[in-house]
């Protein structure tokens, strides 16, 4: 596949009388490394599930790796893409084990059931698991770990499928100092792996931003306040006009930090 992985045009969500995404216009071409970033509601959760095709705007047109929204089989879409989100976590079955959790994202379902794995599949699986350090993991039930190790069995199983396009909703929130750094340097990796699929990841904070990503788009109040690549976004007065306050923003040995401006 070539060229734009995503394209939105003119694309608004609205629920009852809120406005959760407005006018966005926004192209992701494929191999580039997207943050978005912005403050609580900002609309950015919406964002990434339209990039998901898990859900349709009220307005503009959406497509997903060339395949337009509303005029596709998203069933047949949704195994290119993967995507890492507490609102997938959320619906796992009690008592599903790692392992199965990571196979069933070869059918993009979730709960195991009758369907059949060769033995490619699962070697895939516990490669996966254990590239993202979760190999001891895999006989374990999801709802007995941890939030780091769930996070991490959530990256390895949106890789299962060998997707085209990766979508991490906030991969880190949760995480303690350790567990932070240690996702933010495996995503980094994966980053700058050229063979990686193209990625979008949300978060709220600019520390967060692993090594390698390419561009960002910033949100608040459903709108976007800037996008571009990285170094020309995260400048103190986007991120101030998107947080709402004065920032004082630098960017150290490739990472970025934030703080309030004294
Ligand atoms: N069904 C709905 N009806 C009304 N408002 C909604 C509905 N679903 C979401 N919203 C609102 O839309 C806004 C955007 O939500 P979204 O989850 O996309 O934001 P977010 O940037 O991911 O937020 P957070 O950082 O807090 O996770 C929020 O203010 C939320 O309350």
């Amino acid at each position: 596949m070539a060229g734009e992985v995503l394209q939105l045009r003119g694309v608004g969500v609205r629920r009852e009388r809120a406005t959760l995404l407005r006018d966005v216009t926004w192209t992701v071409n494929e191999n580039e490394r997207w943050v978005i970033v912005g403050p609580n509601g900002a609309g950015k959760t919406t964002l990434l599930q339209i990039a998901a095709a898990m859900l349709h705007p009220t307005v503009g047109s959406v497509e997903v790796l060339e395949e337009e929204i509303g005029r596709t089989d998203v069933f047949e879409l949704r195994p290119r893409i993967g995507i890492a989100s507490s609102a997938v976590a959320e619906r796992v079955p009690t008592g599903e084990k790692v392992i199965d959790l990571v196979l069933t994202a070869s059918y993009a379902i979730l709960g195991r059931w009758r369907e059949e794995y060769d033995s490619t599949d699962v070697s895939r699986a516990v490669e996966l698991l254990d590239a993202l350090g979760c190999a001891d993991l895999l006989r374990r039930r999801f709802s007995t770990l941890s939030e780091g190790e769930r996070k991490r069995v959530q990256i390895a199983r949106a890789l299962m499928p060998d997707p085209e396009l990766l979508l991490l909703d906030e991969p880190a929130a949760g995480l303690d100092l350790g567990g932070r750094e240690d996702l933010v340097a495996r995503l980094g990796r994966l980053a700058d792996d050229p063979a990686a699929p193209t990625m979008v990841m949300v978060t709220h904070h600019v520390e967060e931003v692993p090594e390698g990503f390419t561009h960002a788009l910033l949100l608040r109040k459903g709108e976007v306040v800037a996008q571009g690549k990285v170094d020309e976004v995260f400048t103190g007065e986007h991120l101030a006009a998107c947080f709402g306050l004065p920032l004082d923003v630098e960017r150290q040995s490739g990472r970025w930090y934030a703080r309030a401006a004294r």
